[in-house]
C-alpha cells in the first residue's frame, strides 16, 4: 500500500496508477473510488463499508450531501453500534474528513481536466496526420508511430523478397563489445543489434491497430525502455533489445496519452463520453501472454486449442491486456504481417520468424510465422522427436521476446506487470528461458510465468543429448535430468518447466490431486509434490459462444436447428434426426443415440467402449464415434461400422462441424477416459442437453455429479473404475431412465443446460494465480 502523505486515505497502488485507472472511464466524475478499496485511517470510523461510502462520494464529486447522509446514518447507529463513540468527536472527525476529501477531489478533478486536455491535443495531432498509403481510412485508427513518436526498429516491409534488406537492420553491429561465450552462442536472438534512432525511423509509418492497452502500460513501457537503454550500455550477454520497446524521454508523455486513449476507448471514438464499466480485475489488471502450440479456431488437435482460444478472451473481459502467441501453421485470414522479423538461434541454426497479429474479441492474437511451422495445420506435432523439439524451442524463444518486439495497438506490452501462461510440455521451455536468459541476468525483472498442465502424459522426453538443441547454459541440464526406472536417465522438458515456473495450474482439482500420486504423475509426481505450494487446480470453462445450441453455426443447415432450453425437446429431436440422416442411420426419434468424440488414444478409454459394444448391440441403440489418433484404434472404428452398419458409425477424422453436430444430435455422450485432467466434451454435452456417462476421474468426477433418482439431482452417470462392466452398468441405468423416466431425463437435461460453464469463473481464479505469481520473488 502506498500512503498518500497527509491525505486521509490510502490507495492500494501509487497515485499515478490511480489516475490512469480513473482515466479509464471517460466520464469525468466517474466513481473512481467505487472499485478501488479505500479506507479512512485517521478517524477509524469508516473502516467498515468505506467502499460503499466512496461509491456514493465518487458519484457526487464535490457535493457534501452524500457525506451528510453517511454522517446521519452513522449518528443514527449511536455508540452502541461500535462505529461512533462520541457524537461531537465524530462530527469533528467527519468535518475534517470532509475537508480533506474535498481537497482530494479537487486534485482529482484537476487531474481529470489535464487528462481531458491531453486527449484533445492527441486527437488534434491524429487528425493532422496524413496516411500516405491511404489504406487506413478509419479516422480513429489512423494513428501512426510517428504521430506518437514511438521508436521502433522493426521492419515495415512485408514482402518476403525484401527480407534480406529488412534483416540488415537486425545484423550484429561490428563495433559491439564481444558477448560472453555461451550466452552469445545460445541466446535467443543473436542477430539483433543494439537499438538505435536510425532503426526507430524505419517504422514510423506503421499503422496502429486497434487494441486494448493495459492501464499500467505506459509505466511498464517506460520501465522497459529504461531497461533497454541500460542494456544498450552494457556488454550484453543477450544480443540486445529491439528498439521497438524504446521510448525516448520526451516521447513518454505522448506514449502515455496513447495508452490512455486506448484505455478509454478514445482511439475509437474520441467524442464518446459513455460510462465504461470498471475492469472486473480492479487493481489486479495486468498484461498476460498465453503461449500455446495450438489455438482454436486456427489450430486445434484437442482441448488445449480450445483453452488457448477461449481463456484469454475471458481474461480480457476482466480488464487485462491479453495476448496469445501460437505458431502460424497456415494462411490464416485475420492476422496481418506486423513487419516485425527476428532471428533466433535454434540448435546452432539461425531461424527467422515473422510475427502476424490480429485483435479479436479484446485479445491480441500473435502468430509466429516460420518455415518450420508452415503448412503443418494437419500435422502440428508431426516429424521426428528432434524436429518437434526444435519447433517448440523456436516458439518459446520467439514468444518470450514478443512483449519487446511486437507492437499491438501501437505499443508493445513491455515486460513490466507481465505474466506468461505457458501450456503443456510444448511451451514448458518458456519459463526456463525466462529465467535463464533474462531474469538471471537482471532483465524482465517484473515478468512472471505460470505453467498449465493439461496433460502430464506428454512430457517432451528424450535422451540427455537433446539438451544441445535447447540452447541453455550447462548448469541448466539438471533442471531437465530425470531418472526413469524403465528408460533410465533422460531429459524431460515438462520437469524443467515445472521447476522454473512461478506458479503451476492444472485443469481440475481432482487432477491436481492425481498428479501427486505415482499413478497420476507419470514419473513427475515427486517434482509436483515438491512444488505443491505453487500448484492450483482450476476447472476449465467453455466458450459459450462457440458451444451454444442457440448460436451454433453448424446447426444452421442440413436439417439441423438451433435450440434453447425452451425449445429443447423439438430442437434436439430435429438435430438428432438430421444427424441420423447425415450419417445414413435409420431415422428414429425414439432410439437412444450414443455419441463419442475424442482423440483415439488409450487415455480416452476407447478400448472400454470396444468391450461394451457387443452388449450395446444387444440394446436398441445407435452409436456414433468420431475420432482420430492411433491407427489400430482408427481401424477399430471402421471395423465396428462395417460390422454393425445399421447401428454404428465410426467416423475417422477431425471434423469440428461433426463434433458440434454429434454433441447436439446425440442423447448420451460416453467418456470412459482412463484419466481425464478436465475434459471439455462432457461440458459441451451438458450445455446441449446431452447426458454424459463418464468414468469418475479427474475433471469428469468434478463436473458430472451423478444422477440421484430419489432427490432428482445430478447431471449424468459416473462409474468408479475404468472397467467395461462398470461402464455397461452405468450406461444401462442411463438407458433405463431415458426410456422409462422421461421427466427425470428432462430434469437432468435442464440442469445441465442451466449451469454457468463459461470461462468467467475460471478466469477469475486464473487471475488469483497471476497475482500470486506477480508478487512472488
Ligand atoms: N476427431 C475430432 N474431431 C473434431 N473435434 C475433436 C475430435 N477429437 C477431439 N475433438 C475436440 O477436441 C477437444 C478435446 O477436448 P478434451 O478436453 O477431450 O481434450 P484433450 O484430451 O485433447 O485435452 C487435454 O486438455 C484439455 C484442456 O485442458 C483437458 O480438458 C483434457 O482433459 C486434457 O486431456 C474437444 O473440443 C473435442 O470436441
Amino acid at each position: 500500500m502506498a500512503s498518500m502523505g497527509s491525505l486521509p486515505f490510502v490507495i492500494d497502488t501509487a497515485m499515478e496508477s490511480s489516475v490512469l485507472h480513473c482515466a479509464n472511464y471517460s466520464r469525468p466524475n466517474f466513481p473512481l473510488f467505487a472499485y478501488r478499496p479505500i479506507k479512512f485511517l485517521d478517524s477509524g470510523v469508516l473502516t467498515d463499508s468505506a467502499f460503499g461510502c466512496f461509491k456514493v462520494v465518487g458519484e457526487d464529486i464535490g457535493r457534501s450531501s452524500s457525506i451528510s447522509w453517511r454522517t446521519k446514518r452513522l449518528r443514527a447507529k449511536g455508540k452502541g453500534s461500535g462505529e461512533v463513540e462520541d457524537g461531537d468527536k465524530s462530527e469533528d472527525t467527519f468535518q475534517a474528513t470532509i475537508e480533506k476529501s474535498k481537497k482530494v477531489l479537487a486534485i482529482q478533478n484537476d487531474l481529470l481536466q489535464q487528462i481531458a486536455e491531453r486527449r484533445k491535443l492527441v486527437s488534434t495531432i491524429k487528425n493532422s496526420i496524413v496516411d500516405p498509403q491511404g489504406e487506413f481510412s478509419n479516422e480513429e485508427e489512423d494513428i501512426t508511430f510517428s504521430s506518437l513518436n514511438i521508436a521502433s526498429t522493426h521492419d515495415n516491409a512485408t514482402d518476403e523478397d525484401d527480407s534480406n534488406e529488412n534483416l540488415s537492420t537486425t545484423k550484429e553491429p561490428e563495433d559491439l563489445p564481444p558477448k560472453k561465450a555461451y550466452l552469445s552462442a545460445n541466446s535467443p536472438n543473436i542477430l539483433e543489434k543494439i537499438p538505435s534512432d536510425e532503426g526507430a525511423k524505419e517504422t514510423e509509418d506503421l499503422p496502429i491497430q486497434k487494441s486494448s492497452l493495459d492501464v499500467n502500460s505506459s509505466k511498464q513501457l517506460t520501465d522497459t525502455a529504461s531497461e533497454a537503454v541500460r542494456a544498450a550500455e552494457l556488454p550484453s550477454f543477450l544480443p540486445s533489445f529491439s528498439a521497438t520497446s524504446i521510448i525516448k524521454d520526451e516521447q513518454k508523455e505522448d506514449f502515455k496519452e496513447s495508452s490512455l486513449q486506448e484505455v478509454t476507448g478514445e482511439a475509437n471514438d474520441p467524442a464518446d463520453d459513455d460510462v465504461k464499466s470498471p475492469p472486473l480485475a480492479g487493481p489486479n489488471v495486468m498484461n498476460v501472454i498465453l503461449v500455446a502450440a495450438e489455438c482454436a479456431p486456427w489450430s486445434k488437435t484437442g482441448g488445449l486449442g480450445d483453452v488457448a482460444g477461449a481463456l484469454p478472451k475471458a481474461l480480457a473481459r476482466r480488464g487485462h491486456r491479453v495476448m496469445v502467441v501460437a505458431p502460424r501453421y497456415g494462411n490464416y485470414a485475420e492476422p496481418q504481417d506486423t513487419g516485425v522479423r527476428k532471428r533466433y538461434r535454434v540448435a546452432g541454426q539461425d531461424m527467422e520468424v515473422v510475427y502476424y497479429q490480429a485483435y479479436i474479441d479484446g485479445v491480441d492474437f500473435v502468430f509466429v510465422e516460420s518455415p518450420e511451422f508452415r503448412h503443418r495445420e494437419n500435422n502440428m506435432y508431426g516429424g521426428n522427436r528432434v524436429d518437434v523439439l526444435k519447433r517448440m524451442v523456436l516458439l518459446c524463444k520467439a514468444a518470450v521476446e514478443v512483449p519487446w518486439h511486437v507492437p499491438c495497438g501501437g505499443a508493445c506490452y513491455g515486460d513490466g506487470n507481465l505474466v506468461f501462461i505457458a501450456n503443456d510440455w510444448h511451451t514448458a521451455l518458456l519459463p526456463v528461458y525466462l529465467k535463464a536468459y533474462y531474469r538471471d541476468n537482471g532483465l524482465m525483472k517484473y515478468t512472471r510465468s505460470v505453467l498449465v498442465i493439461h496433460n502430464i502424459a506428454h512430457q517432451g522426453r528424450g535422451p540427455l543429448d537433446d539438451f544441445s538443441y535447447i540452447d541453455l547454459p550447462p548448469q541448466y541440464l539438471d533442471f531437465f535430468r530425470m531418472y526413469d526406472p524403465v528408460g533410465g536417465e533422460h531429459l524431460n522438458i515438462f520437469a524443467a518447466g515445472l521447476k522454473s515456473a512461478d506458479r503451476v495450474v492444472t485443469v481440475s482439482h481432482g487432477y491436481a490431486w492425481e498428479l501427486k500420486t505415482s499413478e497420476g504423475g507419470w514419473g513427475l509426481h515427486e517434482i509436483i509434490n515438491e512444488n505443491d505450494w505453487k500448484l492450483k487446480g482450476i476447472v476449465n470453462g467453455i466458450d459459450t459462444k462457440d458451444w451454444s445450441p442457440e448460436l451454433d453455426v453448424y446447426l444452421k443447415s442440413d436439417g439441423y436447428t438451433n435450440y434453447s432450453l425452451e425449445t429443447l425437446q423439438t430442437g434436439k429431436q430435429q438435430c438428432k434426426e438430421a444427424l441420423q440422416k447425415e450419417l445414413g442411420l435409420p431415422i428414429r426419434g425414439d432410439i437412444p443415440l450414443i455419441g463419442f468424440i475424442g482423440r483415439l488414444d488409450p487415455q480416452k478409454g476407447v478400448d472400454l467402449i470396444a468391450e461394451a459394444v457387443p452388449w450395446m448391440m444387444g440394446q436398441d441403440v445407435q452409436l456414433v464415434m468420431l475420432g482420430t489418433g492411433r491407427p489400430d484404434l482408427e481401424d477399430m472404428l471402421r471395423h465396428f461400422e462395417s460390422q454393425h452398419h445399421d447401428k454404428i458409425r465410426g467416423w475417422v477424422g477431425f471434423s469440428v462441424k461433426t463434433a458440434h453436430r454429434i454433441t447436439a444430435g446425440a442423447d448420451i455422450l460416453l467418456m470412459p477416459s482412463r484419466f481425464e485432467p478436465c475434459g471439455l466434451n462432457q461440458l459441451y454435452a451438458m450445455r446441449y442437453g446431452t447426458i454424459p456417462v463418464v468414468h469418475g476421474v479427474g475433471g469428469l468426477r468434478e463436473t458430472v455429479q451423478p444422477f440421484d433418482p430419489f432427490n432428482e439431482t445430478g447431471l449424468g452417470w459416473t462409474f468408479d473404475r475404468a472397467e467395461a462392466n462398470l461402464l455397461i452398468n452405468a450406461l444401462g441405468n442411463c438407458l433405463l431412465t431415458y426410456r422409462q423416466y422421461k421427466e427425470s431425463w428432462g430434469g437432468i437435461q435442464r440442469r445441465g443446460m442451466m449451469q454457468d460453464l463459461s470461462w468467467d469463473n475460471a478466469a477469475q481464479k486464473y487471475e488469483e494465480v497471476l497475482v500470486a505469481a506477480k508478487y512472488q520473488w
